[in-house]
């Protein structure tokens, strides 16, 4: 039978698009056409073993110019391999220590709580927007990224479009574009200052923050990044941060929608609750839709052959909500993470297998730290919502809160008060959103 090429679909679909793949499979992958070229979808355990196997899958040939161009720069780690991969990997999951990570969350929290302290007097806060501009300025604090007051919101809002753009062919992709030449060319001028000792790290001293791990990191060849390459880097650590806001922004629509969860929130009082909630957020809401690399060479998966260059794709959106590893998967719980041991390859929203040897996302304690300390201090906001469009789209890639979240601060903010002393939403309708494609 002939394959017919589902690009189109999948830009008109979204999320939907690989359910409705998975409807008309027979077997255990996906057999379609992708950008003209022949592809294979997987999912599952198995799968996760076989996708970050580099004998197997290697990402350089894979990662088309729309998405190098947006989201993560070209010359960037996500599309390196084998040894050249696993050496500029080190720069990241160096950065990526216990000690690192919660001093990135204390930098964030700090600039959370100062936000948050100027709420009062606004009428209404779009808690998206105020997520971003929060964690661009933890983020820029921790990395030694010199930032002025006034320049975290005209960032933030670079940063968010870079993430926005990428699977979009219209006027957030030219956004996008936009926005990462601007701040490639404005981080690979602050790289060279560095450099030369005229900001932050002094030239010969070791590494201090991110911003001068970078600058000084050295190749395998003893060269060190060219400036603008310093400078996709720089923004692999600082985008992607930024990008936290879409799970923050989540964790609101689930308080609102599942109340329950705020309670149990603000009854938690070891933070066992709090990182359950947060492994739920990023299993349950769509975000990154699959992974995607070329075949090394002829394989067998399962019996089906694919053949050397053809494309493979792990379904993560389809992995974290299979009814096999996760029972009920359309309902939001974080009880089910509760006493859940997690395994390197069944919850992937990040990526799956060994960060340091593979391309798993070498951020997800960030992200998990971040919502640990952020989710708890929503729950403990005292807001009401006006009327609004609390949507999330299956259809849009990367899919969010429609209207952003808007809030109104009541009076002072009140931290881990009881729920049932809070004003809630009178006005947006509490029926079960509509989030998954199925
Ligand atoms: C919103 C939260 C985040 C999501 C959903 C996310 C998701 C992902 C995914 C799906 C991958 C690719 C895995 C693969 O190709 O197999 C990835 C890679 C990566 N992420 Fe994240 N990430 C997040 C936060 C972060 C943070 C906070 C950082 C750093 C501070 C980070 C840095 C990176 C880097 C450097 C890579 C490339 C890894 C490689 O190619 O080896 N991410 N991320």
């Amino acid at each position: 039978m002939p394959l017919f090429d589902t690009t189109l679909l999948l830009l008109l679909e979204g999320y939907s698009w690989l359910p409705a793949r998975w409807r008309e499979a027979q077997g255990e992958m996906i057999r379609t056409r992708l950008l003209g070229q022949r592809a294979v979808v997987l999912r599952g355990p198995d799968a996760v073993r076989f996708f970050y196997d580099d004998n197997h899958v290697q990402r350089a040939p894979a990662l088309p110019e729309p998405i190098k161009s947006t989201l993560f720069g070209h010359g960037a780690v996500h599309s390196l391999d084998q040894a050249a991969h696993r050496a500029r990997k080190a720069v990241f999951m160096g950065l990526m220590t216990p000690e690192s990570v919660a001093s990135l969350v204390r930098e964030t929290t700090a600039a959370w709580d100062e936000a948050v302290a100027t709420w009062p007097g606004r009428g209404e806060v779009v808690l998206f927007d105020e997520a971003a501009r929060v964690l661009t300025t933890g983020v820029c604090r921790w990395a030694g990224i010199p930032l002025g007051e006034e320049e975290a919101g005209p960032l933030a809002a670079d940063l968010v479009a870079m993430v926005d753009g990428f699977g979009s062919p219209g006027a957030r992709h030219w956004r996008a574009r936009g926005a990462r030449a601007r701040r490639e060319a404005w981080l690979a001028e602050i790289v060279e200052e560095v450099r030369r000792g005229s900001s932050q790290v002094p030239p010969t001293s070791a590494p201090a923050n991110a911003l001068g791990a970078v600058a000084f990191h050295r190749e395998p060849d003893g060269e060190p990044l060219a400036p603008r390459l310093a400078a996709v880097e720089l923004l692999n650590l600082v985008r992607p941060t930024v990008a936290v806001a879409w799970f923050l922004t989540f964790a609101a629509h689930a308080m609102h929608y599942w109340p329950v969860t705020r309670v149990r929130m603000n009854d938690d009082l070891d933070g066992t609750y709090a990182e359950a909630f947060a492994h739920e957020v990023r299993r349950f809401y769509p975000f990154v839709p699959f992974v995607a690399g070329k075949a090394v060479k002829d394989l067998t998966w399962k019996g089906e052959p694919i053949l050397a260059d053809w494309l493979v794709l792990l379904d993560v959106w389809g992995q974290n909500h299979d009814p096999a590893l996760w029972p009920n998967p359309c309902s939001f719980d974080p009880q089910r993470f509760v006493g859940r041991e997690i395994g390197p390859y069944d919850l992937i929203p990040q990526g799956g297998g060994d960060p340091a040897a593979g391309h798993r996302c070498p951020g997800e304690p960030v992200a998990v730290g971040l919502l640990e300390a952020l989710a708890p201090r929503l729950a403990g906001l005292d807001y009401t919502l006006p009327p609004q469009d609390l949507t999330v789209s299956p259809y849009r890639i990367p899919a969010r809160v429609t209207s952003g979240f808007v809030l109104r601060p009541v009076g002072a903010t009140v931290p881990r008060e009881p729920v049932a002393a809070q004003s809630v939403s009178r006005s947006a309708s509490r029926s079960r959103p509509q989030v998954h494609p199925l």
